[in-house]
């Protein structure tokens, strides 16, 4: 089967800085892989371009076989990938399950019809079955101002599942949280459909060697290495990369 993300050759120059140098990677349906790497490697780069967030200098994003080097992040959705980002997206004042509504409203383009009451019922329906999958059915009625920050997480997993994705990027899914809330984390993720393809930058090793399957080590710009989390993690190359020092292998 054809991979559903395709990085092919990608370059980024930020003026005279190559935040990107020649990346390519292919994630197959239904795989769990995450980016790591250390400061300024070049990780959210890549996610922004595979998110159409912005467009490479050279090279090319295939996603679903569709070439969409060229067309903005607006494009994403209904090629199946959804993306959480580093910062919280949903709105503080109003509920789980209006936050997820309006997700869920605004991948369809149903604005318009949302006077209808049947409408308006089945979506507030949907939204709360949605909340259920990411753990929140005791706080659907809670403002998103007030959940605790792992809460907040599960939430921006549900807006981003409300599109019906085939591929979620997570941005940097377990930082900020509190040890119990990143375990709770990893069991959500690893609850989830086993079609769905999860593509992580994750800091937390112990979160990112849990979940994925295969491990991208990025540093300056480029992969490094790419191996299983038990070949990621007795690599001296990697541990020189980020403690400076194979003796700290
Ligand atoms: N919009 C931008 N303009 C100029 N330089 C940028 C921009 N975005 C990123 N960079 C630079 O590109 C390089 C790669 O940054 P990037 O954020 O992709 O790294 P990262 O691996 O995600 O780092 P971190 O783990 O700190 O988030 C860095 O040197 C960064 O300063």
């Amino acid at each position: 089967m054809a991979p559903v993300v395709q990085v092919r050759a990608v370059t980024v120059a930020f003026g005279g800085l190559r935040a990107l140098r020649g990346v390519d990677l292919d994630v197959a349906q239904g795989e769990r892989l995450a980016v790591i790497g250390p400061n300024g490697a070049g990780k959210t780069t890549l996610f922004n371009v595979i998110a159409g967030d912005i467009a490479p200098t050279t090279g090319a994003v295939f996603i679903q076989g569709r070439d969409c080097t060229r067309r903005p992040s607006r494009s994403r959705p209904g090629l199946g990938l959804a993306r959480t980002y580093q910062k919280a997206r949903a709105f503080a004042g109003l509920t789980v399950r209006e936050n997820v509504y309006l997700a869920l409203a605004g991948h369809r383009g149903r604005h318009r019809a949302l006077w209808r009451s049947a409408t308006d019922r089945a979506m507030r329906a949907e939204a709360a079955d949605v909340a259920a999958q990411v753990w929140l059915s005791e706080q659907v009625d809670t403002v998103a101002g007030e959940l605790a920050h792992g809460q907040r997480r599960q939430l921006e997993l549900a807006m981003a599942i409300a599109t019906r994705p085939e591929v979620m990027l997570l941005d940097e899914p377990a930082s900020g949280l509190s040890r119990g809330e990143r375990e709770r984390l990893v069991e959500l993720l690893e609850s989830f459909d086993d079609r769905l393809t999860l593509l992580l930058i994750e800091h937390d090793m112990d979160v990112a060697f849990r979940i994925a399957q295969r491990v991208v080590v990025m540093a300056d710009g480029e992969q490094v290495m790419a191996g299983t989390p038990e070949q990621v993690r007795a690599d001296p190359h990697v541990h020189q990369i980020y403690l400076g020092t194979e003796a700290a292998a």
